[in-house]
């Protein structure tokens, strides 16, 4: 049975920058639903390629037989961990019912780290990131963030129900915002 801890939060909120660094230090494997799409869509032979980028330039969500599959196959192929720090996902409605259908039995979601930041400052790190992304412009972060609002946003107040949710608040520094995080899995695994 895999651990699994959701990590959402908007566009920019320091998804990957926070799960690079539990990933470093408590033993978790970090994988992110972007970077998976991202591989897959540079994959020689793969037939999502196009589809991919599509929704990638959109800002709308991949469909969740490819994300989840992805997901899971890089849950298989990785060795012994304390969990997986699946970052960006479940993004939407579909995503969430995809992954209930495909890992019932296989998974348990430990909990959800909610990065939690103002749209401004999200969208100032995405333009500044520097990764060469073709949606980290102004044109896509409309969409991305119209996406997070009207299908992310509603899948965390799901989860809020129960009671599954730890907000740590994004808008500050690094080394902060680490401390905190650290805290909730500390906390989490005493349980
Ligand atoms: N707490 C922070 N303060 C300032 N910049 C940050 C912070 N966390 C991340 N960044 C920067 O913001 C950008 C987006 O961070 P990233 O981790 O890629 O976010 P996400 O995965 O949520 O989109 C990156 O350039 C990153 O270096
Ligand atoms: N579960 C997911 C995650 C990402 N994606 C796609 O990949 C894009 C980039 O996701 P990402 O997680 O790398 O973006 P950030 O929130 O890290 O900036 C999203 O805008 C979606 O188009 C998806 O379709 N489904
Ligand atoms: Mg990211």
């Amino acid at each position: 049975m895999h651990n699994v801890v959701f990590v959402l939060g908007p566009p920019g909120s320091g998804k990957g920058t926070i799960c690079s660094k539990i990933q470093e230090n408590l033993n978790y494997v970090h994988l992110s639903a972007g970077d998976l799409l991202r591989a897959e869509r540079q994959r020689e032979g793969s037939e999502y390629g196009a589809l991919i980028e599509s929704h990638i330039k959109n800002g709308s969500i991949v469909p969740v037989e490819i994300t989840c599959s992805l997901l899971e196959n890089a849950m298989n192929a990785s060795g012994d961990a304390k969990g997986f720090l699946v970052d960006g996902f479940p993004r939407n409605e579909d995503n969430l019912q995809g992954w209930n259908k495909q890992m019932e039995g296989k998974a348990v979601v430990q909990f959800v780290l909610f990065l939690s930041c103002p749209v401004s400052i999200c969208i100032d790190r995405c333009l500044n990131r520097g990764q060469g992304r073709t949606d980290d412009n102004e044109e896509s972060l409309k969409k991305r963030v119209e996406t997070y609002n009207h299908q992310t946003y509603p899948i965390i107040e799901h989860f809020e129900k129960s009671g599954l949710v730890r907000e740590v608040k994004s808008e500050r520094s690094i080394d902060e915002i680490y401390a905190d995080v650290v805290n909730v899995f500390n906390a989490a695994n005493k349980e």
